[in-house]
């Protein structure tokens, strides 16, 4: 960095030390992670650490390797039988890969896509799904367990007097936070985001903007956006991919104010992507 970029922009810079001194703990790190779709490889050395309680957003333009990277971080990626990874994820303390089972991982590293996809249920049902697999049936802890994910999904009083309706008859946004619900209910401590507003109106997005600002106090959250203003407004920190690479990752404000790497600058000004 130069010190003329510097002295444009003292505040980012303070910032940017000030959060690396009050470092939050790491939740997830990527070690030298590599990986292919059978001979085509898709993410080439990424070292990065997720840290607690904080939303980290991923941006970059299309076929930059943001989804591909956010589907390793619960495994969800080993649908795709072709994929072959190396290198490692931490996910508290223990290889994701070798230490764990998807079951295992998956309970506390949930996953929210880019279209709502809720079960052809009940409202009521879709929440409880999580519970249920964690072999949950007294009906008094199943209620309690629904209004307490549906009311910190934001859609508690949308719902309330509907919960053995078809989830199908909600809207897209509310369908969305009923899907945010549905991952709360199987209380992990990671929710992945994968483009979760780019199917919903900017009202619905809104919501859900401010819903993942309060869910950081309790949960750890990384989310892959196309839109750099969301990144900007919601997340702490932004890691830049770039042809499978990680080019830059650092607090947003620095991303977005005074980037290290001219690539990072080129892409958030706007000038490719
Ligand atoms: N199932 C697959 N089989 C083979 N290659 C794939 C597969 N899925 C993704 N790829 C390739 O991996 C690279 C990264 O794709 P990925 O979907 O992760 O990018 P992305 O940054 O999320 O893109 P977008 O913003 O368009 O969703 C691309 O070159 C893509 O063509």
């Amino acid at each position: 960095m130069t010190s003329a970029v510097i002295e444009h922009q003292p505040e980012a810079e303070l910032i940017s030390e000030e959060f690396t001194v009050n470092a939050k703990p790491s939740v997830i790190q990527s070690k030298d992670l590599n990986l292919w779709y059978g001979d085509s490889q898709a993410l080439y050395d990424i070292n990065m650490d997720i840290q607690e309680n904080q939303v980290t957003a991923i941006i970059g333009p299309s076929g930059c390797g943001k989804s591909t990277y956010i589907k390793t971080l619960n495994r969800l990626i080993e649908l795709n039988d072709s994929v072959r990874t190396e290198g490692e994820i931490i996910y508290r303390g223990r290889d994701i890969f070798r230490e764990y089972s998807v079951e295992e991982l998956r309970t506390q590293v949930g996953m929210v896509f880019q279209k709502p996809n809720p079960l052809p249920k009940t409202i009521y049902e879709n929440v409880v799904y999580g519970p249920r697999v964690h072999g949950i049936r007294k009906k008094a802890v199943l209620d309690e367990i629904v209004e307490k994910s549906l009311r910190d999904a934001a859609i508690w009083d949308e719902v309330k007097d509907r919960l053995h309706k078809d989830a199908y008859g909600l809207s897209g946004g509310q369908q969305q936070r009923l899907c945010i619900a549905r991952t709360l209910a199987f209380e992990p401590e990671v929710i992945l985001m994968d483009e979760p507003t780019s199917a919903l109106d900017p009202i619905s997005t809104a919501k859900i903007e401010e819903l993942i600002q309060q869910l950081k106090s309790q949960y750890t959250i990384v989310i892959v956006t196309h839109n750099m203003q969301q990144a900007a407004r919601i997340s702490d920190k932004t890691a830049f991919f770039l042809n499978g690479k990680l080019i830059e990752f650092d607090q947003t404000v620095k991303i977005f104010s005074n980037p290290s790497d001219n690539r990072t600058e080129d892409y958030v000004s706007g000038r490719f992507g």
